[in-house]
């Protein structure tokens, strides 16, 4: 099945009710292993286009490093990014009503896109990681500029028994109350979503934002790689 039809297929009911009830949605079996692994493999491939690459202790963002793809992203990248971005619109849109606050997003990324680069945020923001033993990722969140559409999704490239450690960690800081961690069952192939910055929550007194950060814990063996995907561009 082609990837807009396997997101298509998806049942973005029951994603909704799990993002909004416990911050983050899980969705088995987006990528098969050979995808991931080709996926993987562009890591060293000299052919493939990066704009930059980031080594996460030099800038104390954890240890590790990533690599961020440069425009024309390549073909599976840019089918995932644009197919799963207007079911995450629909459900930011209802954020922003809950929320009130005007804003909506546009139907298709292509149109994100455009706002993007009226706002000068031009340089693609996809971005392929790779960690091994000791590494990690510092608890953060991917703005890169003023427009930052409020999903991401994260797709796991490696196997379970390819490394040990390394969880993908969320944390969600909820006003006035203590902080609430989540560890994320992340198996090859599959995706999460997760707020980029906050999502709303309701409380006593309508609708607020819970502040959300996302990081990995340290690896104690082995290696992986994931495939981020962020939806706005940066400056
Ligand atoms: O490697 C991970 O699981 C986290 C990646 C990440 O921080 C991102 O895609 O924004
Ligand atoms: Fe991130």
């Amino acid at each position: 099945m082609s990837i807009p039809r396997r997101i298509n297929a998806l049942d973005w009911t029951a994603t909704r009710i799990m993002l909004n009830e416990h911050g983050y949605a899980y969705l088995p079996s987006i990528l098969n292993q050979e995808e991931c692994l080709q996926l993987a493999q562009l890591y060293d491939q000299p052919t493939t286009g990066f704009r930059s690459h980031i080594n996460m202790a030099r800038y104390n963002f954890g240890r590790g490093e990533y690599k961020y793809f440069s425009y024309p992203l390549p073909n599976i990248v840019s089918q995932l990014r644009s197919s799963f971005y207007p079911y995450l619109a629909k459900i930011t849109n209802e954020w922003e009503y809950q929320l009130k606050t005007g804003r909506q997003w546009p139907e298709t990324l292509e149109q994100l896109t455009e706002t993007c680069h009226q706002a000068n945020q031009m340089r693609p923001t996809p971005l392929l990681l790779r960690y091994t033993k000791g590494d990690y990722n510092c608890l953060h969140q991917d703005l890169y500029g003023e427009i930052h559409f409020p999903l991401q999704v994260i797709i796991q490239l490696s196997a379970q028994s390819e490394y040990s450690g390394g969880e993908l960690v969320l944390v969600e800081q909820r006003p006035r109350m203590q902080s609430r961690p989540m560890v994320i069952p992340f198996e090859q192939g599959s995706a999460i979503i997760i707020p980029v910055r906050d999502r709303p929550v309701k409380g006593l007194r309508g609708w607020r934002r819970n502040q959300m950060r996302h990081g990995v814990s340290e690896l104690t063996q082995g290696t992986r790689h994931t495939l981020g995907l962020i939806f706005h561009d940066a400056n």
